[in-house]
Order: C-alpha cells, then structure tokens, then sequence
C-alpha cells in the first residue's frame, strides 16, 4: 500500500497533512500522537471514509471512496466499536461478512471463530447493549478479524482493555499480519505501539518515522 501526500481537510482545519507512506503486506505499523493529531482521520482516510486529497493505492488499485475500499478488503475495526447496540454479538460479527458476499454457513463460522478468539465464545447471543465497554470493544475487534482484510486498520483497539486482553489482542493484530495482512493501529498507548513492526508519529497532521518496519 502506498500514500502519496495524503491530506484530510475539515473546511479550513488540516487534519492530515500530506503524509506519504509505504505498507507491505505482513507489517503491522502503529499510528501514535496526541489527541487530535489525526490518527483517526489519516485510518478513515485510508478506509475511503473522508474524502482525502493526494494518492492511496493498494496493489495497482487506487482505493476511492468507502464501498471502493471495501472491495479491495481495507477492514476498519472503529475507535469507540461502533456496534449496533439491538444485535447480539454474532450478529454484529456475521451480518458485514453476508453483506460483502459471504454465505449464511460461513459467515457463521467465521465470527464464531473470531469471537472465539477474543474470548467470547459464550457471548454470542447477548445483545451487544448488554455487554462491558471492554466486551463491547472485543466484540469489535472480532468483527475486524472475521473479515479476513487486505488491509485491517485498527482505531485504538485496546483502549478499553485489561492487561490479558490487551496482549490478546495485539497478539491477534500480529497474527493477522502474519496472515499476510497490513496491520495499522492508531494507539494512544506506548507499551501498545511497542508490539508493532514500525511506528510513525502524527503531529498537528504531520508525519514522522519514529521506527521502520
Ligand atoms: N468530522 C470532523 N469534523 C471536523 N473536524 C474534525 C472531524 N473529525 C476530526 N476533526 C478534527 O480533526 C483533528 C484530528 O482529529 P482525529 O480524530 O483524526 O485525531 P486523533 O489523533 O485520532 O485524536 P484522538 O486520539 O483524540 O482520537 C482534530 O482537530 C479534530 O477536532
């Protein structure tokens, strides 16, 4: 994956501001800065969710906007879940996979198997309202995982986490990236960036290298 001078603008605000990077498949970059440096913006940018100006491309393709995105399998596991609070937990996981194609057995299979991996196996069938923040932010995770992405960008993953969960987690992302996935994880937290490959640095939108994959 490559970005060339990606930008993201609020009207007049620069969110993100012209970063260029590469991504091979297998490395598992974390995105750091402080609160409002644009880590969120730069991950939604890539996921084709705001527009950007400057070039992303995966592969030969130019990733466009969201629906674009999804095709080319650039999955967004969202700061705060984003779970659809009246769905239980499987429902949360399977229902994106059917809506990209997959049948109703293996979509199935799939986010059992990926809640299984978060730890939740027997929360299937709660509603996801009635589950913790933590619980609630796995759930989310699992729903990333099962999608089997090209590209899985992660928005402060682990946020809610304890500790053994939190190294579940990470150890999730670096499986997936193992896989042969793109892993990128915006993280407030050092200990957390340190499970990455290579970590790049947002200020006021700006770019910096801090470790090479
Ligand atoms: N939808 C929006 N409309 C206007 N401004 C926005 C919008 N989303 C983000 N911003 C602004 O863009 C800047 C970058 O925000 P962004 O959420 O990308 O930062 P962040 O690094 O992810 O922050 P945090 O760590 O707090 O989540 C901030 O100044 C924020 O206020």
């Amino acid at each position: 994956m490559e970005l060339t001078d990606v930008t993201v603008r609020y009207g007049e605000a620069v969110a993100v501001n012209a970063v260029s990077l590469q991504a091979y498949a297998g490395e598992f970059i974390a995105v750091t800065g402080h609160s409002g440096a644009g880590k969120s913006s730069l991950l939604w940018a890539i996921a084709g969710a705001v527009p950007s100006q400057g070039s992303i491309r995966l592969g030969e393709e130019s990733v466009g906007d969201r629906t674009r995105a999804t095709k080319l399998g650039i999955a967004v596991i969202p700061q705060g879940s984003a779970l659809a609070l009246l769905l239980t937990a499987q429902e949360n996981v399977e229902l994106p996979l059917i809506a990209v194609g997959a049948k109703a057995q293996e979509a199935r299979r799939r986010a059992h198997d990926a809640l299984r991996s978060v730890g939740l196996e027997e929360s299937g069938s709660h509603l996801a309202e009635e589950l913790s923040g933590g619980q609630q932010q796995r759930v989310a995770v699992a729903r990333g995982l099962a999608q089997h992405a090209r590209v899985l960008l992660a928005d402060e993953p682990t946020s809610e986490l304890d500790h053994d969960n939190r190294e579940r987690v990470l150890a999730l992302l670096r499986a997936e990236a193992d896989r042969g996935a793109i892993v990128i994880m915006a993280t407030h937290d050092p200990d957390a960036a340190a499970h990455a490959d290579g970590e790049i640095r947002l200020d006021d939108g700006r770019a910096e290298t801090v470790r090479l994959p």
